[in-house]
């Protein structure tokens, strides 16, 4: 028997790389309010972690790895929201209160918004209800003008939460406010260390309404209504390149020219004061090409006890040691790097270094550490 529901809100949790995004979402999620709550996360290459990071990875967490939900696996989202609902109406699954996107920190919103409001299917069984984005006090304004992903992921939103602010100073926060205002004079902008703010209520915002928003939102919304348009008639010509309009790449590893994703798996444990030197000498040799370094590292010194790292930009959050691993069976570090001109050559060759694994070319980790730009091949 098929049952039907009124459509289920559907909220799109986005913000720029290491913003704060997980970190939100796990306060979210302990939420009682939460409950019947569907989670999609999407996470950028090939090596996933986000999953692991979320603590209550399981039931209800839906993982769409390997790509970008603006582009590669905005298919993979329909189907998955199309498959949520057909398993709800065939009883399957519990009725569901909401479901909950977290993009990955690159993505353009707009695409993501189009399939929920857009899709011929999923506008009879979803409504989009509440774009919530994630601003970082530190990086922000750097970001905004630099990536006009961030500047849409800021004008689209019906709430702004701004996450970081202890670390930033009161001018930069002040300035970063002012900013915010102009490209969303709407959107209330929200402490993120608000005990409030990790409550189910911040999602619930009311049917989303463009005209609320600045005129480019309703703009890039109908662009993408068009582009889906064209792609049923076979001019599959957009999306192709990120050119100054925003539009994108296919490939889930170049989301701009110079932008990269990859990963760097290792299955030794490492002594904490080689990964010490290698992070250091990446951040600071190479902080302003790195946009995102995140990893779950197996230490010589407590091999049962990973360690989660977060680069984000220039800035490295202090190392977190979880109780135990994830997954007991997967003690393999995992790291992933999402750069701007830097080559992934270059930072496994450095990472290999500094681990001790041999190069007949390269010099060894004592070697490196006294002198790391006269290394040959090494250098940028
Ligand atoms: N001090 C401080 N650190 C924060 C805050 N929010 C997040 N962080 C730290 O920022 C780092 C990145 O946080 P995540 O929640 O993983 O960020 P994200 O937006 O999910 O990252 P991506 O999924 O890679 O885009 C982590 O080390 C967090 O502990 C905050 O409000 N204050």
């Amino acid at each position: 028997m098929i049952t039907r529901f009124d459509p289920v809100p559907v909220s799109i949790l986005t913000g720029f790389l290491g913003a704060g995004k997980t970190t939100l979402l796990n306060r979210l999620l302990k939420d009682p309010d939460l409950t019947d709550t569907a989670v999609i996360i999407n996470e950028f290459g090939d090596v996933s972690l986000d999953h692991l990071l979320v603590e209550s990875s399981g039931d209800g967490v839906i993982e769409l790895a390997d790509g970008c939900l603006c582009c590669t696996v905005r298919g993979e989202l329909v189907d998955t929201l199309a498959d949520l609902m057909d398993r709800m109406q065939t009883g399957k699954i519990r009725p569901l209160k909401r479901v909950v996107i977290e993009t990955t920190g690159l993505a353009d919103p707009a695409p993501v918004m189009q399939s929920v409001m857009g899709h011929p299917t999923l506008q009879q069984s979803y409504r989009l209800d509440g774009m919530v984005t994630v601003v970082d006090a530190v990086n922000g304004l750097s970001t905004l003008d630099h990536h006009v992903e961030a500047v849409k992921q800021v004008a689209v939103a019906d709430r702004l939460v701004l996450t970081k602010a202890t670390l930033a100073s009161p001018e930069t926060v002040a300035a970063l406010k002012a900013r915010l205002a102009d490209l969303n004079p709407r959107a209330p902008v929200i402490d993120g260390d608000l005990e409030e703010t990790g409550r189910a209520a911040l999602f619930a915002c009311g049917l989303y309404d463009p005209a609320t928003k600045i005129a480019d939102v309703g703009r890039w919304l109908q662009d993408e209504a068009q582009n889906d348009h064209d792609h049923d008639h076979g001019h599959h010509d957009h999306h192709h390149g990120h050119d100054h309009h925003g539009h994108h790449h296919h490939d889930a590893n170049r989301h701009g020219d110079d932008i990269r994703s990859f990963s760097i798996v290792h299955d030794r444990p490492i002594s904490a004061m080689a990964l010490d030197m290698f992070v250091d000498l990446i951040r600071s040799a190479h902080g302003e090409k790195l946009l995102r370094m995140k990893a779950i590292v197996c230490t010589a010194e407590r091999p049962d006890r990973p360690l989660v790292l977060h680069g984000v930009q220039q800035i490295f959050h202090p190392p977190e040691r979880l109780a135990a691993w994830p997954d007991p069976d997967d003690r393999r570090t995992r790291m992933v790097l999402i750069t701007k001109g830097l080559e992934e050559s270059f930072v496994r060759d450095l990472f290999d270094a500094f681990t001790g694994k041999p190069a007949i070319d390269r010099p060894d980790r004592q070697a490196l550490s006294d002198n790391p730009l006269a290394v040959p091949g090494l250098r940028m």
